[in-house]
This record gives structure tokens, sequence and C-alpha cells, in this order.
């Protein structure tokens, strides 16, 4: 098979698997093309012989949500599959295995997580996920912290800095999270009875604002190589497993924006059951939960990033009285605004949420839209308010209380 791009059909993922041996000689390989994000091909191999499956996931020259109108680098599949590398040695069990990357085809082979479901999918169905918190938790520690100044050498950390300058992928969040959904741009679409709390949005100096300056933090403060976009279709689970998929925004970015989009997206579901969920008891219990879950995500990754500062850090500086609950303060402040960004792009901009556009009456899903746009924005104006992670959950039930009572 020739190595110079082109996109793989179903018959040729087979054809590259075989060809390359990740299969028995004799394996009677079925594949189906399963992807359902927006940007990639994802082909799930199977040998029924032998139990034996991969998944084999090829980057696309454009984004395939859009088109070929709009290229995109071939440059993120090696983005994605060094993260998973990183990520894969640093919070070991947390991400799938790397079994092969090839630059020419832009395509990974890895570990087939279909055991696991899609978080999201999950989510929309009130499934509880007890181990969540603290698998996420030690990700969020891990990845970030050995990542950052504080552990790598000032030469190290620029020098892995400099392989995942991301551009084209960056450009995507700074405009689809941090730009178009606070005026009238054509990659936006939203439900056309939620118009009146949308252009009250776009009208609110103070807001643009603060999403100006959370859009330069997301542009400059390169702490440490995040995933980029950590939603909940990027993480799949089972009740004793979590794994993070799709890596492929990574760059030196702001620590907070990683636990900013769980948070965000947890705060989706939250919103989304207003809508889904009729029973109150049953929806009560649920968002409870995802609360809980957010206050248990945040108090494990702090407790686990404050133990390996204190086993690790030695620099006399980052050691200074008070300097590092003040760092953890700043992380959580930023976390907080980012997931008002994301809970605001995910109801006005380019790209949804099944949790919201599955809530098939659109008087219903304008209430939940609502929801989530008043819980983005006080998350974005009200973040420095924010100084434990109580003060965020208290502020989304009072968002929540204040809507619903109207
Ligand atoms: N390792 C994996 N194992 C099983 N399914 C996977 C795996 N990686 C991706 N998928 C499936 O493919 C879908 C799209 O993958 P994703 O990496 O999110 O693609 P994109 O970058 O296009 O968003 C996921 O929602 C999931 O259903
Ligand atoms: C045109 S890309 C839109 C959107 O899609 C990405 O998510 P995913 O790769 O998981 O589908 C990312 O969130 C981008 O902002």
């Amino acid at each position: 098979m020739s190595t110079t791009y082109r996109p793989l059909t179903e018959t040729d993922a087979v054809a590259y698997v075989k060809e390359r041996g990740f299969f028995p000689r004799d394996a009677a390989l079925t594949c189906r093309e399963i992807g359902d994000g927006n940007l990639n091909l994802v082909f799930h191999l199977v040998d029924p012989k032998s139990g034996q499956s991969l998944i084999l996931k090829q980057a696309l020259p454009y984004a395939r949500v859009v088109g070929e109108s709009w290229p995109l680098t071939l440059d993120r599949a090696r983005i994605e599959a060094e993260a998973l590398r990183i990520e894969g040695e640093l919070a070991p069990g947390l991400v799938p295995k790397v079994i092969h990357y090839d630059a020419d085809l832009a395509l990974t082979v890895m570990e087939d997580l279909s055991d696991h479901i899609v978080m999201r999918k999950g989510l929309m169905a009130r499934t509880v996920y007890p181990r969540f918190a603290e698998h996420m938790a030690t990700f969020l520690a891990r990845t970030l912290f050995f990542t950052s100044d504080l552990y790598l050498s000032p030469e190290e950390k620029k020098a892995k800095q400099r392989a995942f300058i991301n551009p084209e992928m960056c450009k995507i969040t700074e405009d689809l999270v941090f730009s178009h959904p606070y005026y009238n741009a054509d990659t936006n679409h939203f439900n056309p009875l939620i118009r009146d709390a949308v252009e009250a949005l776009w009208q609110n100096g103070a807001l643009k604002r603060e999403v100006a300056r959370l859009k330069e933090a997301f542009m400059t403060k390169a702490q440490a190589l995040i995933h980029g976009d950590l939603h909940t279709g990027s993480i799949m689970v089972k009740a004793d497993s979590t794994k993070v998929i799709d890596p492929e925004f990574a760059f030196y970015g702001p620590m907070g924006f990683d636990p900013g989009a769980v948070f965000a997206n947890l705060l989706l579901s939250y919103a989304s059951h207003e809508g889904h969920t009729p029973n109150e008891a049953e929806r009560r219990d649920f968002q409870a939960w995802l609360l809980e879950t957010i206050e248990a995500i945040w108090r494990g990754f702090a407790e686990q990033f404050a133990e390996l500062w204190a086993e690790h850090v030695k620099d006399e500086m980052w050691n200074a009285p008070g300097y590092r609950e003040a760092y953890l303060r700043a992380v959580l402040q930023d976390a907080v605004g980012f997931a008002g960004c994301k809970m605001m792009r995910r109801v006005i901009g380019l790209a949804h949420v099944a949790d919201l556009e599955t809530i098939p009456d659109p008087a219903v899903r304008a209430t939940c839209e609502k929801l989530a746009l008043a819980i983005g924005q006080a998350l974005v104006l009200r973040r420095e308010t924010v100084q434990r992670i109580e003060d965020l959950t208290a502020l989304v039930r009072d968002v929540a209380a204040e809507r619903v009572s109207r």
C-alpha cells in the first residue's frame, strides 16, 4: 500500500492492519467506520476468530462536520498520538494504549475500548460512575503537574512546548469557544426560542470583557501540556474504568482549561436533565450526583497536585509561603471561567451537544438551554468569588433555583 496520504476506506483499513501483522494471519476481519466526532475517521476492526479487536483513527485533511471547505492540518494526528503516549506514561490505565502511529497516513492504531461507553451517552441515560471522579482527579493532577514548569526543567518544558505547537487546532478553540458565540457570527446556530437570551448576551459588555480575558489566558498562559478538548464525548467509561481519548487539541495552555471542560460538560448534563427527566426525585438525585462529582474531582485533583508539589518541587521560589495555595486557587478560578465559556459555546456556537439536542420539544429544550446560558454567564462573571469548589456548586444551585422559580 502506498504511504502517500489518502483517506482510507473500510477495505483499506482491513488491508492496512493485516499487512502490518496486527492480527493473526488467518484473521477473518470485519471493519466498520464508527466515527461520530466532528473531525476524523474511526475504524473498528474485529477478528471474531481470535476475539481480538483494534481501533484505527485517521485524520481527514478537513473538518468532517463541515466538509472540504474547512481544511485542517493532518499534524493533529501526530499531536494526538504523542499526547496519548505521554498521558499513558503519566496516568497509566487512563488512556487507550497506542499500538502504532503512521505519520504519512496521519493515523493511529490503538486499543479498542468498545467495552466502555462514551460518557456523554452514559450521562444522558442518568448512569452514575462511582470511580469517575477519582480517575479524573488522577488524570488531571498527574498530566498537568508532570508537564509543567513545577516539575520539568525550563529547557525540558520549552522543548515539549515546541513539540506541541498546535496553531490550527488552537485557532478553532479561539474562534468557536472564545469569540463567535459572543457576536452574530456566521458559524453560530441556536434554537430560535432562545434568541432573546442570546441577543442579551451579545449586548453584555461586562461578559464580553471577561470572556476576552479568558481568551487571552487560553492563548498565552503556557502552564502545562493540556488535553485541550476534555468534554464528555472525549471520555469513555464503565463502572470501574475511565479512559480519556482524543487529545488532538493538546498544546501548552492554562491548566484550568481541562478541569473547566469536564465541569462544563457535567453542568450541560445538569441543565439537560431539567428537560430529559420529568420525575423530580430522579432528576434531583442525578443532578446532585453531578455536582458531588464536580466537587470530588476538584478535591482529589487539588490533594494529589499538592502532594506531587510537596514531593517534587525543590525550587525556592515555587516554595514561597502561600504560593502553592494561591496557584491552585488561580487554577480553580480559571477552570470556572473556562467552564462558563464552554457551556455557552455548546448552546450558541457551531458544535452543540447531544445532551441538549436530543430534547425533542423545542420549548422544553429552550428552558434547558437558557439555564445552561445563565450558569455559563454566572461562572464567567463571578469566577473570582470562587475560593473553594463548594462556592462553584453553590453558584450553580443559586442560578438553577432562581431560574426554576420564574
Ligand atoms: N479507542 C477507542 N475505542 C473504542 N471506540 C473509540 C475509540 N476511540 C474513538 N472511539 C469511538 O469513535 C468516536 C469518535 O472518536 P473521537 O476520537 O472522539 O473522534 P473525533 O476526533 O472525530 O472527535 C468516539 O465517540 C467513540 O465512539
Ligand atoms: C469544527 S470542530 C468543532 C468542535 O469539535 C471538536 O470536538 P470533537 O473532536 O470531540 O468532535 C472540538 O470540540 C471543536 O471545537
